[in-house]
């Protein structure tokens, strides 16, 4: 059934998400005017077989040609796939897959077109949520910050807290939930830190044909080599002033600096990298926040979490710990937005993106328009 968006009140919008992990994608409902988060639904999971995720490898780092119109084509099959069968949706939050972002060059590219998805869907799509911030001069990522300040205030946190995503690249959101809105000044800080789950991936992928380092299996048993961090972590970027962003590969070539070492040793080298770029980005925060709290597939990593929570100087928990989803927050995170875009209201600010003033990104697909 067709349905056009409704102007005020509480709305179900189903978010999707392909990270740069090149897992899968990740749906998830969320209930929201586009202001407060009301509730969270049902959510689901489709994983890229080797072949698909072998055809987005080969688009990373392509702004146009064949490889990316066939990635496109994986994108829009999986994501057709995974935001069936859900009930009473309104509208439909679609990021795509990032392939290449370079936004103060050639911009930034997420595949997969929603109009094509409304259709097949018969839903209205929200998509292409980071150019208009690009044009304006933003990073264009992270987005999920303006639904963080929502959940910091649906968790009731009464001071500054963190979100830490440590996907294949890792950001940090600092939220000041004293203030109203995300939009004041001081509301929010975000960037990406560094990169997190990417090379690790990469390097056990190459070296032995996993896929990621499972509970920290690998790198539990090697020693962290300190002259190889202390190299990475001169690397320009950390010094940079926030709000920043990254593309997957900015640090592919960190390998390098373990390639040397034991396959224990350089899975330990590459997980110390990922906590201690957070430890770096996080004395970008204006104040000590109460607690930094982590989603994405890195929180599964007890090694991980144990750096982490060795080198910050305030507690560190999975999101699970205030009842969220960490496996979900970034699909539930574009559902929110997407409400957020129908009723014209700003998906970042100066503070989350350094964009020049605070936009609403965006495209909105109704099926049978075009
Ligand atoms: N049990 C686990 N042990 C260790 N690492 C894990 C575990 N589960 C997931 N991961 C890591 O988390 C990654 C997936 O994280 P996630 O799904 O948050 O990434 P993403 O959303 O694709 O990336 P991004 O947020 O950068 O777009 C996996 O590729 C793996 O490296
Ligand atoms: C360009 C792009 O797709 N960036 C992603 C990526 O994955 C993590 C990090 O780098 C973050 O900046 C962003 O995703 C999250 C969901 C965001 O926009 O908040």
């Amino acid at each position: 059934m067709r349905k056009a968006i409704a102007k005020t009140g509480v709305v179900r919008a189903l978010g999707a998400m392909s990270g740069t992990s090149l897992d899968g994608v990740d749906v998830a409902v969320v209930e929201t005017d586009g202001l407060t988060i009301v509730g969270f639904g049902p959510s689901g999971y489709q994983a890229y077989s080797d072949v698909e995720r072998g055809v987005l490898r080969a688009g990373l780092g392509h702004w146009h040609g064949a490889e990316v119109e066939a990635a496109a084509e994986v994108v829009e099959a999986k994501h057709i796939a995974a935001l069936g069968g859900f009930e009473d949706i309104d509208l439909v939050g679609f990021h795509g897959q990032t392939l290449a972002h370079a936004p103060r060059q050639q911009g930034t590219l997420q595949v997969g077109n929603g109009a094509a998805l409304a259709e097949a869907l018969e839903l209205p799509v929200v998509w292409d949520f980071r150019s208009d911030d690009v044009s304006m001069g933003g990073e264009g990522a992270p987005l999920a910050p303006f639904f963080h300040f929502a959940c910091a205030k649906y968790i009731k946190a009464t001071g500054p807290i963190c979100f830490l995503n440590l996907g294949g690249v890792g950001n940090l959101t600092y939220v000041d939930p004293r203030l109203d809105s995300p939009e004041a000044p001081g509301a929010l800080l975000a960037f990406d830190t560094g990169p997190a789950n990417a090379p690790i991936n990469d390097l056990l992928q190459a070296r032995l044909g996993l896929a990621f380092d499972k509970d920290g299996g690998v790198a539990s048993s090697g020693e962290v080599e300190t002259g190889a961090l202390e190299l990475f972590l001169a690397e320009p970027y950390f010094a940079r002033m926030p709000p920043k962003s990254l593309d997957r590969n900015d640090f592919a070539e960190m390998i390098d600096l373990v390639t040397e070492l034991s396959d224990a040793d350089a899975t330990a080298t590459l997980t110390a990298m990922c906590a201690a770029s957070v430890a770096q980005g996080m004395e970008h925060c204006p104040e000590p926040p109460a607690v930094v709290l982590v989603t994405g597939g890195g929180r599964h990593n007890p090694v991980l979490m144990q750096m982490l929570a060795v080198s910050l100087d305030c507690p560190v928990k999975p999101v699970e710990a205030v009842g969220l989803d960490g496996d979900m927050l970034e699909a539930q995170a574009f559902g929110f937005l997407a409400v957020r875009v129908a009723r014209g209201l700003a998906t970042s600010c100066p503070g989350s993106t350094g964009v020049r003033a605070c936009v609403g990104g965006g495209v909105i697909s109704v099926p049978g328009t075009d």
